[in-house]
């Protein structure tokens, strides 16, 4: 049998990726950003053709969609739809967050459940890839309301998951307040204090210390390692987020840890800006306890100023945190931050700069750092979780951030040596793909066709 080339290849999957998943465009986009880089490794690696790795690898595992019934507090019934993605786990346990967005339809979590995959093979934690969510908006909800939900939720969750099949934890609209309600659930319906079967637990049972800060400390730890490859660091430097929630809070904070001054912060009404450096606790205190909104933090912090309509991008910066959604940040927005001077970029969200921005910026010899590699610390993390949780045990914070740490190192050290291998060394989106991709065919070559 002759095998087709790689560049034939990688079009045919391509294409049947296009063709079964049409209403699909956030998840083909997902998709095509990382087969447009694995023609070396392919070359590399026929087997991997032979095998059929890459068609399987684009096809989940498994898809559960399902009805979440509940009633708010006037008594209407109010029903939303439900989703888990499971889809690989040649490296482990599915292991992905859980989000709850209006947005949140089969497209938006097939692709973070297929990034999903990449990025837990980047932490060598052994966690396959999955993810799931709904469309249910927790946003001026009651707090027994989102209660209600999420046991509704989980009481058809709970058929799925479980410590050594899939281990779903927090994303966008989903932290520690729903984890627990969800935790109650399972707890109640299994009748088992199975504690590594969720992550981002409360400290006080079961949760691991610095799960919460981990996503954002770790992107800064890996712009760090990036801009000290060139002799470069965070320290002294402007930096422009986007976000106010879980990841974007904590890379300000750890920005402003290693010394540089991070001056915005955003939600979905618009953008502040505060020149002197985001006071973090007034922050925390806005978003974590009261749940307000970012223009309040302008009304009660003198200097800084809300901005309704424009981009964060414009402010100007040396380095880029977007911290928000998917494709939050276009092209408009990659040429204002490099006509005022970018260096680096480094994504906390999941795939928030569009193709054609992450062009601008490899065009322009700034450094690109992918969600892939960039964000794993919080799933990095999370596999900590289950470690302590199987273990018994619990690990203190200078512990769990110096292991942070180190992994965000490894995961810069191996995405940049995989750039040099396949011939871009310090590009960083063929560097993640690929070295996340070898590691996955390989264990799904080595355990046959399944
Ligand atoms: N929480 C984690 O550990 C983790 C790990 C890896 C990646 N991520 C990614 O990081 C991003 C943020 O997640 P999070 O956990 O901080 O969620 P979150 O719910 O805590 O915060 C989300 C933030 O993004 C803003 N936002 C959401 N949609 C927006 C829109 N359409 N326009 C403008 N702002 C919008 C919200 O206002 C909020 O400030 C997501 O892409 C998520 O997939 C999260």
């Amino acid at each position: 049998m002759s095998l087709p080339t790689p560049e034939a290849h990688l079009s045919a999957v391509l294409e049947t990726v296009e063709r079964r998943s049409q209403a699909e465009p956030e998840f083909q986009q997902a998709v095509r950003e990382v087969l447009e880089t694995l023609e070396p490794v392919l070359e590399e690696h026929p087997e991997y053709i032979e095998g059929g790795i890459l068609e399987r690898l684009v096809e989940p595992e498994r898809q559960i969609l399902f009805r979440v019934p509940w009633v708010d507090d006037s008594g209407k019934v109010q029903v939303n739809r439900g989703y888990r993605v499971q889809f690989n786990s040649a490296l482990g346990p599915f292991k992905g967050g859980l989000r709850f967005h209006p947005s949140v339809n089969l497209s938006v979590v097939k692709f973070l459940g297929f990034e999903q995959i990449f990025k837990n093979a980047l932490t060598s934690q052994r966690i396959g890839g999955g993810k799931g969510g709904s469309d249910f908006n927790p946003a001026g909800k009651s707090d027994a309301e989102v209660m209600r939900f999420c046991q509704a939720f989980m009481s058809e969750l709970v058929h799925y998951i479980g410590e050594h099949t899939d281990v779903p934890a927090g994303d966008i609209g989903v932290g520690s307040r729903e984890i627990g309600y969800l935790f109650g659930q399972y707890r109640r319906m299994t009748n088992r204090y199975e504690a590594g079967v969720l992550t981002g637990k409360g400290k006080g049972w079961g949760g691991a210390e610095v799960r919460t800060e981990a996503t954002g400390y770790g992107a800064v730890f890996f712009a760090e390692e990036m801009l000290q490859r060139v002799g470069e660091s965070v320290a002294g430097r402007r930096a422009a987020i986007s976000g106010s929630g879980n990841v974007a809070i904590y890379a300000i904070e750890k920005v402003q840890q290693l010394g540089g001054r991070a001056v915005t912060a955003s939600d979905s009404g618009g953008y502040i800006v505060d020149e002197g450096g985001i006071d973090v606790e007034l922050l925390k205190q806005i978003k974590e306890v009261e749940r307000g909104r970012i223009s309040e933090y302008a009304d009660r912090k003198p200097g800084s100023h809300f901005v309704a309509n424009g981009s964060v991008w414009d402010v100007r910066a040396e380095i880029a945190i977007p911290c928000a959604t998917q494709n939050e940040l276009g092209a408009d927005g990659a040429r204002s931050l490099l006509k005022n001077g970018v260096r680096a970029v480094t994504e906390g969200a999941n795939m928030p700069t569009t193709p054609e921005a992450v062009e601008l910026f490899q065009e322009a010899g700034v450094l690109f750092a992918p969600g892939k590699a960039a964000n794993a610390g919080g799933v990095a993390t999370s596999a900590l979780e289950m470690s302590q949780n199987a273990a018994r045990s619990r690990w203190d914070f200078d512990k769990s951030e110096n292991r942070l740490h180190e992994i965000m190192r490894d995961v810069h050290d191996m995405t940049f040596a995989a750039s040099e291998r396949y011939g871009k060394p310090g590009d960083y989106v063929l560097g993640a793909n690929s070295a996340g991709f070898v590691t996955v065919a390989q264990a799904m070559l080595e355990q046959g066709i399944i």
